[in-house]
């Protein structure tokens, strides 16, 4: 039986299986909250973007997004479809290398990259940078200047494409603090700075627009955005990208309501575009990127928590508390993210009630789901939120000195523990006494 949709199934105990494996039997192993992949769902993922541009044919790389989700085996299974990385930091570029990724194959982004991150990315010979702002550009100028080497770099602009996603998840926008401006001249005063440049050799552009997007329509208006300006450049300074970068973004199922596109779908609609800009331009197709990180680890992710303590409130709502929430799951808090759950012991039994998942933090925010549909629930039963995969691990905090969960990847019926939980011992394992 697959799950609303989530791509797993059940046993004949009831219970949800999760890559093969009993969720119970993973609870009881590793203890709650748990952050659970699987891994089959990841490598399905990556391979529906890879195919997709192999079956058009055209010069593509994909580049799985870390942000999304970075941990060594994360970077290791990338590394394992062939996929390429990108980073936006230094922890993430560490995780990379040490990884044994190979740094060719890893690209650079950030708004605000320091000068010893743009010299680990030199230092370490990575294959691109993308830059976002001046005072990149003249700090990587410094640095490749003294260093006496060279460096690929794309050019990220903002087209100015509004999109009907959360605004905190926008970002190709006019007024957003990613990129260059289009529209205000500042993309061509950085590409003027860039274009036969010394050091620094301008692939091509860069855009970004947004995150968890179900429509075509956004990534089309950018490639055409772009294209008017590549055509400006072209005529005035022979201009020609060698590569365009359309970054992530493909939306996921988180609930019900939301119906994702096939992966292959947006490739073929970004492709469509590009190629006919080009034969527009009379210039050879340039290369297509994409980052995808959600699409890539989402829907293969799922959280699992212990039922603890509830409260009736006659008339008003039933709470539920679980021993995680917003330091391991902070979706919900800041996104108004909603998600999708089952009593992974009772994933058979047909909800009864409702009631509201708080989890353990103190804040009244600290809610996970509203109002769940769920079977009679008791302390001790294994609650299992699905689509945790991107963004949860991510962006967890200690927040109350809460620890942070272990990860366990599964696949094919085996499961393998791939980050240890923090204990109690490494919340203060950075704490110096004052006395
Ligand atoms: C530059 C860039 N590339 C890729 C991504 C990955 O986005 P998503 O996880 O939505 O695919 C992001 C995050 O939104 C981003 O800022
Ligand atoms: N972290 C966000 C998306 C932003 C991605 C990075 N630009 C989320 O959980 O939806």
């Amino acid at each position: 039986m697959i799950i609303n949709h989530h791509p797993f199934s059940t046993n004949d105990k009831g219970n949800l299986v999760i890559g093969g494996v009993d969720s119970l039997t993973l609870a009881e192993k590793y203890g709650t909250p748990l952050y659970v992949y699987d891994v089959g769902i990841i490598r399905k993922n990556a391979r529906s973007f890879i195919k997709a541009f192999e079956n058009l044919d055209v010069k593509a790389k994909v580049a799985y997004a870390s942000k999304a989700f970075s941990c060594i085996a994360m970077v290791q299974v990338a590394n394992q479809e062939g996929l390429c990385l990108d980073v936006v930091s230094q922890g993430e570029l560490f995780t990379a290398l040490e990884a044994g990724f190979p740094s060719e194959r890893i690209h650079m982004h950030g708004n605000n990259k320091s000068r010893h991150e743009l010299k680990m990315a030199i230092d370490h010979q990575i294959g691109c940078i993308v830059i976002d702002n001046f005072y990149e550009i003249q700090l990587l100028e410094e640095l490749l200047q003294q260093e006496g080497k060279t460096m690929d770099v794309l050019l990220r602009v903002t087209p100015g494409v509004e999109l009907n996603t959360h605004q905190y998840i926008m970002t190709g926008n006019e007024d957003s603090k990613f990129g260059f401006n289009i529209v205000n001249g500042q993309a061509d005063q950085a590409f003027q700075l860039l274009h036969n440049h010394k050091h620094i050799r301008l692939k091509g552009l860069h855009c970004h627009i947004g995150s968890q997007i179900f429509e075509t329509e956004g990534f089309k208006v950018a490639v055409d955005l772009l294209f008017e300006q590549i055509e400006k450049w072209l005529d005035r300074d022979g201009f020609k990208p060698q590569v365009l970068n359309l970054g992530g973004g493909y939306g996921i199922r988180y609930t019900e309501i939301d119906n994702p596109l096939e992966y292959n779908v947006y490739v073929d609609e970004i492709v469509e575009a590009v190629k006919k800009n080009s034969e527009r331009l009379n210039i050879l197709m340039p290369e297509i990127w994409i980052e995808p990180g959600r699409s890539i680890v989402g829907n293969a992710g799922v959280s699992l928590y212990t039922v603890g303590s509830s409260k009736e409130i006659p008339g008003i709502r039933n709470y539920i508390s679980v021993d995680g929430g917003m330091a391991d799951n902070i979706r919900p808090a800041l996104y108004e993210a909603k998600y999708e759950a089952v009593i992974a012991n009772k994933a058979t039994v047909k909800p009864i009630e409702k009631a509201s998942i708080a989890g353990k933090a103190c804040e009244s925010g600290d809610m996970l789901i509203w109002d769940l549909p769920l079977p009679e629930t008791e302390p001790g039963d294994i609650l299992a939120v699905f689509a945790t995969g991107a963004y949860g691990y991510a962006m967890a905090s200690n927040y109350n000195r809460l620890a942070k969960p272990a990860v366990v990847f599964v696949e094919d019926g085996t499961d393998k523990l791939v980050v240890k939980g923090e204990t109690a011992e490494d919340i203060i394992k950075n704490d110096l006494s004052y006395e």
